[in-house]
């Protein structure tokens, strides 16, 4: 059996001016699961993501990335393994054309040629993009950006893909086109986010930290329809959004 796409085990860790954000976090993630990381401000969502590229090192635990251990003398391989969307699309385009900035990931890991194209053409297929291959990325719209900077991080083929509040000043119709997009990728995906309705719409299980620590892991839906579980972690649907029958 090959190894999950994301393994946690055991991780803690504490910001050099002593605050501890996680305590002994357990996470298995399966390949091609999405999975959505729900919690309040502070919970410790980023920090978690930050050991998972291995920008913070592990006080205590482990975590692997497809049977990888996310050490120091392996991060050139993890950070392609671990594809971040970051919130701002901004912080992922500084090419002067979507091609190029699509192209510069997987160059940088030494693809070339019609190797390259073929990236670069896949990956803007992918998320519908494939028209405004030669446009500078500032004259695209928010939601363009989006799929833009989902595109740079596909090409590089990740293991886990991580979107860090992919929803986020999306019109109703970029966000339905945006999930179109995730559902049709059947990749392993990691999605953190405040939007609780997105997150049941794009994942089946939820993961849920609060102070550091995992509070619960298991079928999205269960857990957005128990009530005073959401108020306990100061989770909450938008007013009136009742959770679906299955
Ligand atoms: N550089 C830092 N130094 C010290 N403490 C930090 C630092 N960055 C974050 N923290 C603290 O670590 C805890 C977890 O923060 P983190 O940013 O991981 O939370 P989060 O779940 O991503 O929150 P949000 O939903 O607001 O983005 C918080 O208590 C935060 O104040």
């Amino acid at each position: 059996m090959s190894a999950p796409s994301l393994e946690v085990t055991g991780l803690a860790y504490a910001y050099p001016d002593g605050h501890q954000a996680l305590y002994g976090v357990d996470l298995r993630i399966s390949r091609g699961e999405r999975v959505a990381l729900l919690g309040p401000n502070g919970a410790g969502k980023t920090t978690l993501v930050l050991h998972l590229n291995g920008v913070h090192r592990a006080g205590a635990g482990h975590v692997a990335v497809g049977g990888l251990p996310v050490e120091k003398r392996n991060l050139q391989e993890i950070r392609r393994r671990v594809g971040v969307v970051f919130q701002d699309p901004d912080d992922q385009l500084f090419m002067p054309t979507v091609a190029d900035d699509v192209a510069f990931g997987p160059a940088n890991f030494g693809v070339t040629g019609p190797a390259l194209d073929s990236r670069v053409r896949g990956a803007l297929d992918a998320v519908g993009m494939a028209e405004h291959a030669d446009r500078s990325p500032m004259h695209l719209s928010g939601g363009q950006r989006r799929r833009v900077a989902l595109a740079t991080v596909l090409a590089c083929d990740p293991e886990i893909l991580v979107l860090d509040e992919p929803s986020s000043n999306l019109d109703p119709v970029a966000r339905r086109e945006l999930a179109e997009v995730l559902v049709g990728l059947d990749r392993t995906m990691l999605m953190v986010t405040h939007d609780l309705p997105y997150a049941l719409q794009l994942c089946d299980r939820a993961v849920v930290l609060d102070a550091g620590v995992v509070v619960a892991d298991g079928p999205i839906r269960e857990l957005l329809a128990d009530d005073e579980f959401l108020r306990r972690h100061r989770l909450e649907l938008p007013f009136g959004f009742r959770v679906p029958d299955a």
